[in-house]
Parts: structure tokens; C-alpha cells; sequence
């Protein structure tokens, strides 16, 4: 047993033996472990001393140089015995495709003699260095473009860093990347029970890169979520399927529901070696399943009745709808997005507040202009506008007026969220036949709305939308032609709404939701 330095890599190759950290023993003592023969290499995996889905591959790779070397002779390798050594450190861990795939690339290089079969396994080493900073770079990019410009709050589940693969890792890699921008205000990690690769893993790498985090129980998560503690979840793979269902640590699947519940980007970091294109969707994914005790103990003390049963998959299977992303050094892979509508939550106003941008004198001097775009962007966000109005006024209307231009987007999403009908309040000249119009007034000048005068049944209560709220005149022509069709305003909803310019007194005999409010 000896102490190795924490910044260490986590494997290597040192003169016949496969050199790691045993991960069983973190975060209370950096044992190094040297591996000799094949049985200790599987030993190694199948113990989770050596874990992680990039790190078991490049054990089996090199377990296969082990084979190799120990199995060569005057007369060259014993090929049988290799391939014999191979098919049980495959089958050693059955869920994570790096290892059979990792397994069989080394193989391929047996005919050359033993060295060669350990020259493509240390460049495996090497490469995953390459892969991993590259999916890294590529996934902090993509978290950058999909969160709110401030410190970002993070959540991560079992270990994708160092300790997982050869290099920086994937998920957690990303995270650590995200902090070197300086972009990371902390990271929540879930402890991940039953063997706690959070808690004493990621945690400890955390600790290490100095980068601030809040260890929580694996069912904290979703109510972080819907506290607003979390901007992105970011996880790591042990198998995708060509369609992006993806399978990882057990508790996964959980956090991906949650996640789209509170339109919060869920981020799969992975390299392409993670993909098993064999595999039309997850259905197909075998799910390990380990022993009773990792559930029933507690850091080896009993915590359950000596006759309890236990259910205990090493892993789950996300659908590749509840995915944002699936980042690898190649690509970013967007799986549709198809999220249930019941399972979409109203948007809390500060996550509205955080993507809103600014543009001072646009498009006057004196006036500033409130950009939504970057909300309309966040993928399932603009769901959980529509869900925010439709929380507000339940099914108290008839029918949705928008209003031109911005109005559309929201409108648009609420009418295809509630099955109501939706008609469009234009600006002038744009529609045809007799049309009602009503005057008013901007922060910037005069304008008109205009409503083709058989798009409103009388009497029909109608529900106006619009994007920003900021003197009120907008609405107040929608109003106008709603009453003009001789029907009844149910209501208002904006986007946002700008304090203190009046508006909100303007239309103060409507009911009136706004999902943001800041001063103007
Ligand atoms: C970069 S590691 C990716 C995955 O292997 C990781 O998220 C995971 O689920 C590991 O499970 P483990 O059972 O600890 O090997």
C-alpha cells in the first residue's frame, strides 16, 4: 500500500502492472493499487475499486496488455487464453459499453505480439486525455449558451471526473471547466446511494480543485430544483442508444423527470465510445444488478431488518426526450425534446429575470429595450411559461388573443397547452376584410392593432397576451378590440412587466398576470 499524490492520474501502466487509485478506499485514504494479472483487474471492477465507465474501459485495456504479456511465449501469444481473459473482463461490468468496446480495440492488435496489444492500450490512455478536454470545452460552451448570465448553481450525480476516466473526466470535468471561466457559484452534489461516488468522490475532487460545493441526499434534488437552487444538471453515461436514451448511475432518470418538470437543462457529457449504435433505443440496455448488502448496510453496519430483500440496479435508463444534450468531443446531439405537458411546471420569476437582456436607447435613445430571446431559447422553458398562465387562470377563457409580434410566442404556447383557441391582434394592414382597430400610444410613438371583425364570437371571454408589459397602451387596444367583437377580456398575461410606467393601473379593472416583474 503506498500514499500517492492526490493530482496523480488515476491509471497508468508501470512495468507489468496496471496502476490505480482504489477508489473503494476515498475519500479517507489515497491507496494506490497495482494490478498484475487478469483476476485482479476484474477483481478491480467488478469491486468498484476501479469505477466509472471511461476508467473500466481503459482497465480492461489494459488488463488485456496483462493478458497479453503473461501469456506470451517463445512460440508467440496464446491467442485462446487472451481471448478467453477478454470475454470475462467484459463481462466483468455489464452495463457500460466503453468496456467491451474498450476491451475489443486492444484485441484487435493480438496478431502483432503482446507489445503492440500494449502500445494501442496506453494510446487509449492517452487519447482519452484529447476526448475528454475536447467534450469538456464543448459542453461548457453549450452550458454557457443555455443558462442565465450569473453564477451558476450546478447538480451532479455519482463521479464523471479524473477518478472516472484517464484525464479530467466528463460531466464533472465540464463543471470544473465551467469553474476555471468562473461561471460556477456552487454545485450540488447527490450523495448517490448506495456505494456515495458523490459524497466521496466527486466531493472530494471538488475539494481538491477548490471549487465550492453542498453535498445533499439523492432525494433532495428535486426539491432543489424546484427551489430554483439549480440552473443544470450535468451527468455522465454508461451507454447510449442510437436514439439518446441513456443509461447512468441509478437516480439518473429521476433527476432527468425533475429536471424537465422546472425546464432546467439536463446535460449528458460522454465520449462517442459511450454510444452503442447496436442499440435502436434504451430498451435494450442490460442494467447490472449488485448485491443486496451495498443496500442494507451502511458503511458496513446493517441497516435493515437480516431478512430484508433488496432491489438494487447499478443503473438506469434515461428517455432520450427528457435529455437536453448529449455532449461528446465531437458533437452536440439533441435528442427531441418531447416533455410531458403534465409534467412541465411554471417557471419561477427569477430564472425569467436571469436570461432577460438589456439594450439601453433601442430603439430610441431614452428607451430600453428588454430582449426575451434568450428565454425563448431555453429548451422546455417557454413551456413553462405557458404553464405559469395556465396555473394563473386556470380555464376561465374562451379563446387567446396575441397580440403582434411578441405576443405570439407566448400566446401561441398557451393556446397549444390548453386546446384553446388562439387568433392573432395585428398590426395595421396585414389582414384582410373589415377589420376592428384601436389607437394607442408607445414608450416611442403611436401605433394600431387591428382584428378581423368575425375572429371574436360575442361574448366569448378572452384571454390577451402579450410579451412586455410597460405603459399598458398595447393591451388596452387589445381590450378594446375584444370588446369592439362584443366579447368579454378574462384577462391579461405578460411575459414581463415594467414597475413603475403605469401600465399595470392602466388596466387595473382586468385581472392581470405578469410571470416577471422589474423596475422599469
Ligand atoms: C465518466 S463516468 C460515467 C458513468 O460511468 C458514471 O456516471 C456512472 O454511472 C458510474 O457508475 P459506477 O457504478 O460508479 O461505475
Amino acid at each position: 500500500m503506498t500514499t500517492v499524490t492526490a493530482t496523480a492520474t488515476s491509471l497508468s501502466w508501470d512495468e507489468g502492472a496496471v496502476v490505480t487509485i482504489d477508489q473503494r478506499a476515498l475519500p479517507h485514504e489515497i491507496r494506490e493499487l497495482r494490478l498484475t494479472d487478469v483476476d485482479a483487474v476484474i477483481a478491480a471492477i467488478e469491486s468498484l475499486a476501479v469505477r466509472g465507465a471511461p476508467a473500466i474501459g481503459l482497465a480492461g485495456a489494459l488488463g488485456v496488455a496483462l493478458s497479453a504479456r503473461l501469456h506470451s511465449g517463445p512460440d508467440g501469444v496464446d491467442r485462446a487464453a487472451v481471448h478467453a481473459d477478454a470475454e470475462r473482463l467484459i463481462a466483468a461490468r455489464p452495463t457500460a459499453v466503453n468496456l467491451e468496446w474498450a476491451v475489443r480495440r486492444t484485441l484487435t492488435r493480438l496478431d502483432e505480439g503482446a507489445q503492440a496489444v500494449l502500445a494501442e492500450a496506453t494510446a487509449m490512455l492517452a487519447e482519452d486525455a484529447t476526448l475528454n478536454a475536447a467534450a469538456v470545452e464543448r459542453a461548457a460552451d453549450l452550458v454557457d449558451s443555455l443558462t442565465p448570465d450569473r453564477p451558476l448553481r450546478l447538480l451532479t450525480h455519482c463521479n464523471t471526473g479524473r477518478l472516472a476516466t484517464g484525464a479530467v473526466g466528463t460531466a464533472l470535468g465540464t463543471i470544473l471547466h465551467l469553474a476555471g471561466r468562473g461561471r460556477v457559484r456552487e454545485v450540488l452534489v447527490d450523495e448517490t446511494r448506495p456505494l456515495l461516488q458523490g459524497a466521496r468522490l466527486t466531493a472530494w475532487e471538488l475539494g481538491e480543485a477548490g471549487v465550492p460545493y453542498r453535498l445533499c441526499v439523492d432525494s433532495a434534488a428535486a426539491g432543489a430544483m424546484a427551489h430554483g437552487l439549480v440552473d443544470c444538471v450535468l451527468v455522465g453515461a454508461d451507454r447510449i442508444a442510437a436514439n439518446g436514451d441513456t443509461a447512468n448511475k441509478i437516480g439518473t432518470y429521476g433527476l432527468a423527470v425533475a429536471a424537465a418538470r422546472h425546464g432546467i437543462p439536463f446535460v449528458v457529457v460522454a465520449p462517442e465510445s459511450t454510444w452503442d449504435s447496436s442499440l435502436a433505443d434504451g430498451s435494450g440496455i442490460v442494467i447490472e444488478e449488485r448485491a443486496a448488502a451495498e443496500v442494507t448496510h451502511l458503511a458496513d453496519r446493517v441497516c435493515a431488518p437480516q431478512d430484508a430483500r433488496a432491489y438494487n440496479p447499478a443503473f438506469d435508463v434515461t428517455p432520450a426526450e427528457l435529455i437536453t444534450a448529449i455532449v461528446t468531443e465531437r458533437r452536440v446531439f439533441r435528442p427531441r425534446r418531447g416533455v410531458p405537458q403534465q409534467l412541465t411546471a411554471g417557471v419561477a420569476d427569477d430564472r425569467i429575470e436571469g436570461l432577460l437582456e438589456e439594450f439601453p436607447d433601442h430603439p430610441e435613445p431614452g428607451v430600453v429595450f428588454r430582449d426575451l430571446s434568450a428565454l425563448y431559447a431555453q429548451p422546455g422553458l417557454l413551456a413553462g411559461l405557458a404553464a405559469r398562465v395556465d396555473e394563473e387562470f386556470g380555464g376561465a377563457y374562451d379563446r387567446v388573443l396575441a397580440v403582434e409580434s411578441r405576443g405570439f410566442v407566448l400566446g401561441a404556447a398557451l393556446a397549444a397547452r390548453t386546446g384553446t383557441p388562439l387568433t392573432l391582434a395585428r398590426k395595421p394592414g396585414k389582414l384582410p376584410g373589415p377589420v376592428h382597430s384601436a389607437d394607442y400610444s408607445l414608450e416611442y410613438g403611436m401605433d394600431r392593432l387591428e382584428l378581423r371583425k368575425s375572429a371574436i364570437a360575442p361574448g366569448e371571454r378572452v384571454l390577451c397576451v402579450d410579451d412586455v408589459l410597460a405603459t399598458g397602451g398595447t393591451l388596452a387596444a387589445a381590450a378594446q378590440l375584444v370588446r369592439d367583437s362584443g366579447a368579454e377580456v378574462a384577462g391579461m398575461a405578460v411575459v414581463l412587466e415594467l414597475a413603475g410606467l403605469g401600465g399595470r393601473d392602466r388596466l387595473s379593472s382586468h385581472r392581470l398576470a405578469a410571470l416577471c416583474e422589474v423596475p422599469a
